[in-house]
């Protein structure tokens, strides 16, 4: 009898930052990856864009050099069986249906042009209700407000809407529509955890809503939205049509804080882990009923795997900007030459100094939802040192985190145990032990931090039976963790804690 042939899942991992492409084996081990930077476009403060050509191209050279590296250890192509995608979730793409191009830049999740539109919003009738229907609340953040904003601002977009040609998309469905050759086979759809970011979402049906439709006046006659299918579906995501792996079915979708969920394992209630990318989110599993909160946390689908599956839910606390503030530390301060070196400069002294920051550079998220508050730095004295600002620029990602735990336990009525964690700012060990000192439970650290694209690679695998069920997950990337333990007592972190509150609510009212 011969040995049954290794068999591999690709993943895209199409981030704010970055773009990725990695190879996972079945035991959940990356054996080939590709990472490429692409523009970051600020036209004005508060603005952030996104060319969506680039970012389709960034994903296709990255597929083809890991590919490369692949074919290079003596693999052959045919063993990847399919490829999942995860990605930034809200960011919002508008493309002509007939030419397949698109209309504007891709307006970013973290963009705040829309914040007048978004005020006048929450004085229309009803606004009241949006919460319970799709479990966000009304900000600049979900992708409504963009899609609004281009509509009343860009003529080409408005006349795309009388022509009833306009598409919207998520990354997701522009990264598939794309990637399947555009109008050519015209595949446009989305996955419940990447819908639940639009506010079109009903959160408890997971189809669209008419009720909001007819709320933020948008007539689907008029503009396309892509159908809901499931986050794992052998056939409804359509094939490459370009790369070196062309024909290789694309059968799994998620939004990239989900697919960390997943990527960490996150499949039953109770379980909660935090992603510090640029910005920094926290999932908490809920269950197969949506939670709606009162505590300013978002309800999310946290993934949708179809067949006796039940859809899960999260709680979701988002924080705007984490491993942001780091990289503003290097490219606006140049108070360092990378991200990596930050603990290094935090640990030229012993602590923050009584320096404060709120990053508050695009307002405050989760639990907050301060939209005019501005990055404010407190308690800088004569005797302040660029190391005492990087270890504030840091705690204030950790102090956020702990904001949105009291929250989640409020709303869940439950203890979390511990946090799981991943995302480029949890290479810090400093970071991730003041942030076990702060939350007052340990934290753990995986050894192989590419949870988003494991998480994708598991909802694709799982549609093609690489993985039967999730129970054979279980065991995955449990090697190597890293546990952080909380070293100071609960009384100390309440009171640092009391003083980050009052820097928060200093920091209200600036951008008025
Ligand atoms: N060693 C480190 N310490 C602190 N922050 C870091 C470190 N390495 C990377 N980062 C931060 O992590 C972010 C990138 O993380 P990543 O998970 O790749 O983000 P994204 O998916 O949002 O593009 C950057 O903003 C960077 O500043
Ligand atoms: O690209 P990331 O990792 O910063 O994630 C972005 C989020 O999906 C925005 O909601």
């Amino acid at each position: 009898m011969g040995s049954v042939p290794e068999v591999f899942v690709g993943s895209i991992d199409q981030g704010t930052t970055s773009s990725r492409f990695l190879i996972f084996n079945k035991q959940g081990e990356p054996v080939a990856s590709h990472q490429l930077e692409f523009k970051q476009i600020y036209p004005q403060s508060g603005w952030h864009e996104h060319d969506p050509l680039e970012i389709v191209t960034s994903v296709e050279r990255c597929i083809d050099e890991a590919c490369n590296q692949f074919e290079n250890q003596g693999h052959n192509l045919d063993s990847i069986k399919a490829i999942g995608i995860t990605n930034q979730r809200e960011t919002t793409v508008l493309w002509d249906k007939e030419t397949g191009e698109p209309l504007y830049n891709a307006i970013v999740w973290t963009d705040t042009r829309t914040q007048a539109l978004v005020r006048k919003l929450k004085h229309r009738l009803g606004s009241d209700k949006l919460t319970e229907i799709c479990g966000l609340p009304l900000s600049t953040y979900p992708s409504v407000g963009k899609l609004l904003w281009l509509l009343e601002n860009v003529p080409k977009v408005k006349a795309a809407y009388e022509k009833g040609v306009l598409a919207f998309g998520t990354i997701d469905t522009w990264l598939v529509f794309k990637l399947n050759g555009g109008i050519k086979r015209n595949i446009f759809v989305t996955d419940p955890s990447n819908a639940s970011r639009t506010m079109f979402m009903n959160i408890h049906t997971l189809s669209y809503d008419d009720s909001l439709l007819d709320f933020f006046r948008v007539d689907t006659e008029k503009v396309h939205l892509p159908k809901i299918v499931h986050s794992s579906d052998p056939s409804a995501y359509g094939s490459l049509n370009s790369t070196v792996l062309k024909g290789v079915p694309i059968t799994g979708c998620l939004g990239d804080q989900s697919a960390a969920l997943v990527g960490q394992k996150g499949f039953s209630p109770g379980l909660a882990k935090n992603t510090y990318g640029t910005g920094s989110f926290i999932l908490y599993n809920v269950g197969d009923k949506p939670v709606i909160s009162t505590h300013g946390l978002l309800t999310t689908v946290a993934f949708d795997f179809g067949g006796k599956n039940k859809p899960m839910y999260a709680l979701e606390g988002s924080i705007a900007v984490a491993g942001s503030s780091v990289k503003f530390l290097v490219d606006n301060f140049g108070f360092i030459e990378s991200s990596s070196k930050v603990s290094q400069l935090a640990e030229t002294v012993e602590d923050n100094g009584g320096v404060t920051f709120v990053t508050a550079f695009s307002g405050l998220f989760a639990p907050y939802w301060i939209d005019d508050a501005r990055g404010t730095i407190f308690g800088i004295t004569a005797y302040t040192k660029r190391g005492h600002i990087a270890r504030a620029t840091l705690e204030a990602t950790c102090f956020q985190t702990k904001a949105i735990l009291v929250a989640m336990e409020k709303d869940s009525g439950h203890t979390l145990a511990e946090l799981a964690v991943d995302g480029g700012m949890c290479n810090s060990d400093l970071t991730m032990q003041v942030q076990s000192d702060l939350v007052s439970i340990p934290v753990r650290r995986p050894a192989m931090r590419e949870t988003t694209a494991l998480g994708a690679a598991i909802a694709a695998g799982l549609a093609v039976d690489v993985w039967e069920s999730i129970d054979e997950l279980r065991e995955v990337n449990n090697e190597g963790t890293t546990i952080f333990k909380p070293s100071i007592s609960k009384e100390e972190s309440a009171t640092r804690f009391a003083r980050w509150e009052k820097a928060v609510e200093m920091s209200k009212g600036w951008a008025n």
